[in-house]
């Protein structure tokens, strides 16, 4: 009997799961589902490792979907592979605050600080959360295990982790700690295998998904991210701001009459994409649209991420390597066109026919950047963890 982990990784626009069998050294995919939450009524897809469908269901109400869900999934899962021993269940955490560099066994003192540190993710941390809270009380003999998005970026040191106010706050935890972690150490993983004379070198990954942010990389390690103390600095995101004037914030409070709440639902839900085009949050629609607005939300979406590439090659020291990944940077070639359009002054050039196929590797000759496309799987290394420390 092979033992299994399920792995639950909760996104701002998504939850996926996937169960996988643990008893080779790389975890197998046995099924992966989507909890579906844009539609009326949610839809929880479970479908086989090569995308056969295995299970759909629809019927739950919107506000108790995520709590629906793992019961849903357990049941699945308990009629479907109840030969083999769950030995774990593996989630997404996206803020782990200073003390976690690696996975750790969820107890109810961790869980309680990890509830603490709901206000510097808040449109993540109670998503992460409440499956576990729910997990334990349905099967609290199940181990619970949390991958922190933060860990990755453990060893970000003075000046990249460091804000320019007083030092005080610094000692009280105000510094950056960037997120998507997971996907960057899963990426910089498939370049060791797809590349290996580049794992040591300049490396900046751009995940583009409804969150975004970029990461500097020298020998495979994290050395500067855009994100920052929360997942808002940095990037145009779906519905986020990226980096903006602090002094917005103050003006926005001082002579706009809104509470702190107002201007965190307009920093957090409102802005990025959404807010710039006012018609969606999603790429798909903008670059379909010829409205001046969704244009205009597209273009400052690709100036801020070539600035911002340029801002982590100053850090690096210059630029080897370019890896789009996420949402948009896996699928929107426009995108990925825009940006190394952008960054034709710093050598790089992609190839249009690589670009429209995205091949894995789509820079063209003479370009002094190599450029590739690597789909993440931040769930497959939330198992890898998980199978570790089990
Ligand atoms: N074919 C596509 N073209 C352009 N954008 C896409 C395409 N497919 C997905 N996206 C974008 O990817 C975003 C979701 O990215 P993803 O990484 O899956 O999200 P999450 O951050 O929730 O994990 C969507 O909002 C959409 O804008
Ligand atoms: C940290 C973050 O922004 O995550 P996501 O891309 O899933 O929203
Ligand atoms: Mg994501």
């Amino acid at each position: 009997m092979s033992d299994t982990v399920l792995v639950l990784n909760a996104g701002s626009s998504s939850i996926k799961f996937g169960l996988f069998d643990v008893a080779a050294a790389e975890p197998a995919l046995l099924c992966k589902g989507l909890l579906d939450e844009h539609e009326a009524k949610p839809r929880l897809v479970v479908k086989g490792p090569t995308g056969e469908d295995l299970f759909e269901t629809s019927n739950q109400a919107p506000a108790a979907a995520g709590d629906h869900l793992f019961a849903d999934v357990l049941a699945f899962i308990e009629d479907r592979f109840g030969g083999r021993s769950l030995r774990a269940v593996g989630h997404r955490i996206v803020h782990g605050g200073p003390d976690y560099s690696g996975p750790e066994v969820l107890t109810d003192d961790i869980i309680a600080k990890l509830e603490a540190l709901t206000p510097l993710a808040p449109l993540h941390q109670p998503r992460c959360l409440a499956p576990v809270r729910n997990l334990a009380a349905i099967r609290p003999e199940l181990t619970q295990i949390a991958c922190f998005d933060t860990a990755f970026h453990h060893g970000l040191a003075p000046p990249a982790s460091r804000f320019a106010i007083p030092r005080r706050f610094a000692a009280r935890g105000v510094r950056r700690y960037g997120f998507h972690g997971l996907s960057f150490e899963y990426v910089a993983g498939r370049l060791a295998e797809i590349a290996p004379e580049l794992a040591a070198k300049r490396t900046i990954i751009a995940h583009l998904g409804n969150g975004a942010s970029l990461c500097a990389l020298r020998d495979g390690r994290s050395i500067d991210t855009t994100m920052g103390l929360t997942p808002l600095d940095g990037l145009v995101m779906g519905t986020r701001c990226g980096a903006i004037d602090p002094g917005v914030l103050l003006y926005l409070q001082q002579h706009e009459n809104m509470s702190i709440e107002d201007v965190q639902h307009l920093l957090y839900h409102e802005s990025g994409l959404f807010g710039v085009s006012g018609l969606s949050a999603d790429m798909r629609t903008l670059l379909a649209s010829c409205e001046a607005a969704a244009r205009e939300a597209v273009d400052l979406f690709t100036f801020r991420a070539a600035q911002q590439v340029a801002m982590m090659a100053a850090t690096l020291g210059g630029l080897d390597c370019l890896i789009f990944t996420g949402g948009i940077g896996e699928h929107a070639k426009e995108i990925r066109g825009a940006i190394g359009e952008r960054l034709g002054w710093m050598g790089v050039r992609i190839d249009a026919a690589a670009n429209d196929a995205a091949r894995e590797r789509i820079n063209g000759s003479g370009s002094m950047v190599e450029v590739f496309v690597i789909p993440t799987n931040e769930e497959i290394m939330i198992a890898r963890h998980c199978a570790a420390l089990i």
